[in-house]
This record gives C-alpha cells, structure tokens and sequence, in this order.
C-alpha cells in the first residue's frame, strides 16, 4: 500500500509464525489474481463449502493438487463436481517453499516440523545448501467477497508437518491468529493486505486462526480484483 508513514514491521504472532508484509511485487499480485482466475473455472472450479454440521463456508473455494473437503483430501472435488482436482503448478509449489525461506531466514526449529523431527516434513527434497525444503503440493484458494468470513480453526487434516504458507491479494482483512489451545482468547488480530505474507510452522503449525472481517474495497485500485483472495499452500504428506 502507498502513502505509508512507516514501512510495516514483520511480526511473529506466536512460535514459528511469521507475518511478512508486502511480500508479493504488485505485478506478481497481478499474475496471482490472473492465474486463481483460470482455476476458478470449471470442471473443479469455485464452489460453496458446504459443512457437516449444516451450515456453508461464506469464503468459496477451489483446490490444487489435493481436494480439501471438511474433513480431509481427495484427488477430485467429491463436495463438488466431481471431476479431477486441478494440478499442483511447480512454480506455486517453489513459491511456497521461497516463502519459508523468507519467513524463516535462519531455517532454525520454527521451520521444522511440529514434532521437532522432520525439518520442513515429508516429502522435501535437499536444496543446495543442503537444507530439506518442502514439497507444497496442496493449494487452497479461497475467495471472500465484502461479507465472507472464516471462523477459527486449525489446519489438520494433512499428514506433514511443514509450515502453512498463506498469501493475500486484494481487499484487507482482519487475520486472527491463536494458540492451539482453544478457538478463544489469547489472540492476536493481523491485518493482512495485498501481497502479505503468513507463515506459520513448527509449535504454530496447528494453531487456532480466522478471518473475522473483510474490509471492502481496499483492495489496491491496479490489481483488478473485487473481494479478497487468499492463498494457502500446505503439504499433504499423503504421498503420490
Ligand atoms: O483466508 C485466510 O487468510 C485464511 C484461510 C485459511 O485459514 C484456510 O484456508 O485454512
Ligand atoms: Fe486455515
């Protein structure tokens, strides 16, 4: 965002959590939004997440790679469709793993996976500084309009360990992160705007987190997106 007093500061809302403001230039923002555009189209496209109990998820969303359902993965939108789950991109999958690095420069323990046994989780391969690097293999797209939300969940219906990588385009939001605990308080309310950066791995891996608020039409006027999208790349560890 223009016409800022001080550059926003990283903040690290609890262990192995990372918040990297103005990570994405505004013209990879561009070709984010261009590119979740095309996978929102069927077969496979945006759908409305219906939940078990009854009620519906306000943010849609479509899948890469894996099929999210509540709860758990599938290789075609069984919740949806039912045709094939679009491919996974090697160049989402780098993004994700440039994004840890980002997040966590040190590498260090909050990288690793919550067990404190596999650095990054199943599937990494080594990089040329020997560090295992994650293999992403799972994006979610979720698109908010001006009164979407997402209540407070965790993340745990994958079998690896690696970091949670989320990016935002388009309309701010109120991000809020908590302990794994419980969905209640102690929390802390992120503003996450376009091209920022959320990370969260090692003891956060399955932290309670949300989106409670959406404020309309903040998205920056170049980006050509109505609405909020976010970006959460996750590794399955469920193998081939
Ligand atoms: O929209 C966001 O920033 C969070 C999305 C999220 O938590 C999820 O898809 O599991
Ligand atoms: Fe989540």
């Amino acid at each position: 965002m223009t016409g800022e007093l001080f550059p926003r500061e990283r903040a690290e809302p609890g262990p192995g959590a990372v918040h990297v403001p103005d990570w994405l230039a505004p013209a990879r923002q561009r070709a984010l939004v261009e590119a979740c555009r095309a996978w929102a189209r069927p077969p496979a496209g945006l759908r409305t997440v219906h939940l078990p109990g009854g009620g519906t998820m306000t943010a849609r969303q479509v899948c890469l790679g894996w099929h999210w359902y509540p709860y758990g993965y599938a290789r075609t939108a069984v919740d949806g469709d039912g045709a094939p789950v679009k491919p996974m991109p090697a160049w989402l999958a780098d993004l994700g793993r440039t994004a840890v690095r980002a997040a966590f420069p040190d590498g260090g323990t909050a990288a690793y996976g919550a067990d404190g046994t596999t650095a990054y989780g199943v599937g990494g391969t080594a990089h040329d500084d020997g560090a295992p690097v994650p293999a992403y293999d799972i994006a979610l797209i979720n698109f908010y309009g001006a009164d979407a939300r997402m209540g407070m969940h965790r993340d745990s219906d994958e079998q690896s360990t690696a970091p949670v990588v989320s990016l935002s385009l388009g309309d701010t939001c109120v991000f809020r992160f908590g302990t794994t605990e419980s969905r209640g308080r102690p929390y802390t309310d992120i503003e996450l705007r376009s091209g920022d950066l959320m990370v969260f791995g090692g003891p956060s891996r399955l932290a309670y987190h949300g989106v409670p608020k959406v404020y309309a039409d903040t998205a920056p006027p170049g980006l050509g997106l109505a609405g909020r999208l976010n970006i959460t790349l996750r590794v399955s560890g469920l193998g081939g």
